[in-house]
């Protein structure tokens, strides 16, 4: 039995309902209201798959490919995935799905999925090929490259193996690249990975650039303004406090300071001075957010095919505008999202225009926790988070969620609690830093994400706590509109009648993310029909994104994604799902024939 509801137009509609106009603001079409049994209207189509008795007419070459994310979350073992992999080249030969998904939902079913997507930063710990098979294996859903690091010969690398990464085995592993912005920092150590320092020691900050080795005790700084800005008595916070020095003298260039709080000093890091308890911001302040370098990043990104920009220390909604607008003329289809960076007190300021302009957030608390007092800094997380989902805005949360790994292999409890507090904040992505980059065990920090993830998860759907705050109206146009009250509807049906899965067909993606943005009780299964959108969609909670080419017709839609998942095992006879698309503005109820 299938049942649905769809908008369309009075003469499509087989029996009308017509709802009282003052609920909508112009004359609309009718909301229509139909019951059919399912094995007489949605008969099976014939895939191209070997269950299949003949291609089908109506199908064209790629209609068998369904392409599938690693969205799926458990540790698949070794053996495991040799055995679906090898069900899968004998057995449906002509459809590209990723082994650890599909084994996933196979074993432990819908339920099992993880909702929160993981982003790792890539580093020399990880650039390898296997190194990055490892952790899209174990669940990276996006790679970060941090363009204040490495080479753009170094960057290229890391890019095209996850592209072969993701043709070779399936995966929808994204690419984010940061920009590094022009904000104040170290320079490197000239091969030193770090360098300590220790309680008293004085340090010299200078503007000077070493052609050789860098002197003892000496620290090059990115900004020509920096001795001329500080002042002797001034605090200077490396990496957001990490590290703090006192200002004691300046001689021309050279600026020493007294260390009070030691630490490890790590290449590059980001430099801030604060006067009388408060973060100075002279003529620093005035310096670009998109320097010239990170320009020529942004045109090497385009030409490489990146999914992401993230935009270091944003100020204000004109700056994402500006980058838009170039990508939308430099790249064609505008197919780069944009994702601004919340780390500055600009940036907090101007919140709302800011991820209004933008395709997504990331709540950069490295950063941010320098520039604000640190115990601001979980409340500015929390109202980041609730501002990017009001806005249906996907928002990532970063910067030392699991720190103690990159020494450690194991994370502290105040660390797991913080994983956790992000899930619990239903946010769209965790992203790891230095733990993947350059720590000793980015395999293990990945899979406390995912182990954590999981596990709050489910703790959630367990107490049954569904969203009670509603979600504010979003859409500009009437048709927006509808397609949002169906994504609402489509997901509060979901929980209320406990359905194993949505179905959302989505070209452009907007669907699908509108139906994520509910944080339904159930995972999302996206179709779309271009391999871009789907990457992209890998960024959004809860999404399983596939890649299919479907039509207008929802019924050989439907028919067309059973024959196929069910020959995968991926589904089966019987399981409930609610379809909606936005081809055809329509919810449909049914289980699966
Ligand atoms: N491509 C790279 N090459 C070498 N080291 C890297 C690279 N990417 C990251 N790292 C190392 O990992 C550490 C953490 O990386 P990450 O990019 O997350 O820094 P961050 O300070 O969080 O980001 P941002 O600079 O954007 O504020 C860096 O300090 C650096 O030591
Ligand atoms: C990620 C980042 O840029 C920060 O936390 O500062
Ligand atoms: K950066
Ligand atoms: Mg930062």
């Amino acid at each position: 039995m299938s049942q649905s509801i769809q908008f369309s137009t009075p003469s499509r509609t087989p029996h009308s309902l017509h709802l009282p106009q003052s609920q909508f603001h112009r004359p609309i079409s009718s909301f229509s209201f139909r019951q059919f049994p399912l094995t007489s209207t949605v008969k099976y189509t014939s895939i191209r798959a070997s269950s299949s008795p003949s291609p089908s007419p109506d199908l064209d070459s790629n209609s068998s490919q369904v392409l599938l994310s690693p969205n799926g979350t458990g540790a698949v073992k070794a053996e495991e995935r040799s055995v679906v992999a090898a069900a899968v080249s004998t057995d449906t030969a002509g459809i590209d799905v990723d082994t650890v998904t599909e084994a996933e939902l196979k074993e432990n079913g819908f339920r099992s999925t993880r909702r929160t997507k993981l982003i790792c930063t890539i580093g020399p710990a990880t650039c390898g090929f296997e190194q990055l098979e490892a952790l899209a294996e174990g669940g990276m859903n996006v790679a970060r490259l941090n363009m204040c690091h490495g080479t753009r010969d170094w960057h290229r690398g890391v890019i095209r193996s996850v592209r072969r990464l993701n043709e070779e085995k399936g995966f929808a592993v994204a690419i984010m690249m940061d920009t590094e912005g022009s904000e104040i920092h170290m320079g490197d150590f000239g091969g030193e990975s770090s360098a300590k320092t220790e309680d008293g020691e004085i340090w010299t900050f200078t503007v000077r650039a070493f052609d050789s080795s860098r002197p003892e005790r000496t620290i090059s700084v990115s900004y020509d303004g920096f001795a001329e800005d500080v002042r002797v008595g001034d605090e200077l916070l490396v990496d957001g406090g990490m590290v703090r020095f006192e200002v004691i003298e300046k001689i021309g260039p050279d600026v020493k300071c007294l260390c009070t709080d030691p630490g490890l000093l790590l290449p590059r890091a980001n430099l801030t001075f604060w006067r009388d308890g408060s973060l100075v911001r002279e003529r620093n302040a005035m310096l670009p957010t998109i320097s010239s370098k990170d320009w020529l990043d942004i045109d090497f990104g385009i030409a490489e095919g990146v999914d992401f920009i993230a935009v270091s220390f944003v100020k204000s909604a004109e700056v994402i505008n500006h980058l838009k607008s170039y990508l939308a003329a430099r790249s064609c289809g505008g197919d780069i999202g944009v994702i601004a960076k919340i780390e500055s007190i600009d940036s907090l300021t101007n919140l709302e225009e800011i991820i209004r302009a933008s395709d997504g957030a990331m709540v950069a608390r490295g950063d941010l926790g320098a520039q604000i007092p640190l115990e601001q800094v979980p409340a500015a997380q929390q109202r980041i988070v609730q501002v990017c989902r009001a806005l249906n805005k996907p928002v990532i949360v970063a910067s030392q969620l699991l720190e103690s790994m990159i020494e450690y292999p194991t994370p502290t409890r105040a660390e797991v609690a913080d994983v956790s507090e992000a899930v619990r904040q239903r946010s769209d992505a965790l992203m790891l830093s230095g733990e993947s980059a350059m720590g000793q065990f980015p395999d293990k920090a990945l899979t406390v994400l995912r182990s954590v993830s999981l596990r709050i998860e489910r703790w959630w759907r367990e107490e049954k706590r569904y969203e009670s705050t509603p979600l504010q109206a979003i859409g500009s146009t009437f048709s927006d509109r509808i397609s949002e009250e169906i994504c609402n509807s489509a997901a509060k049906m979901a929980n209320n009648l406990g359905v194993d899965a949505v179905f959302v067909y989505t070209k452009s993606g907007h669907m699908a993310s509108l139906v994520s943005r509910c944080r339904p009780d159930c995972p999302i299964f996206a179709f779309t029909n271009t391999t871009s959108v789907r990457r992209r969609l890998n960024l959004q909670w809860g999404l399983i994104p596939f890649r299919l080419s479907f039509s207008d017709d929802m019924e050989s839609n439907l028919n067309k994604t059973f024959s196929l998942l069910k020959s995968r095992g991926m589904i089966k006879s019987g399981d409930l799902v609610i379809a909606v698309s936005d081809m055809l503005q329509s919810i449909q109820v049914m289980n699966v024939p």
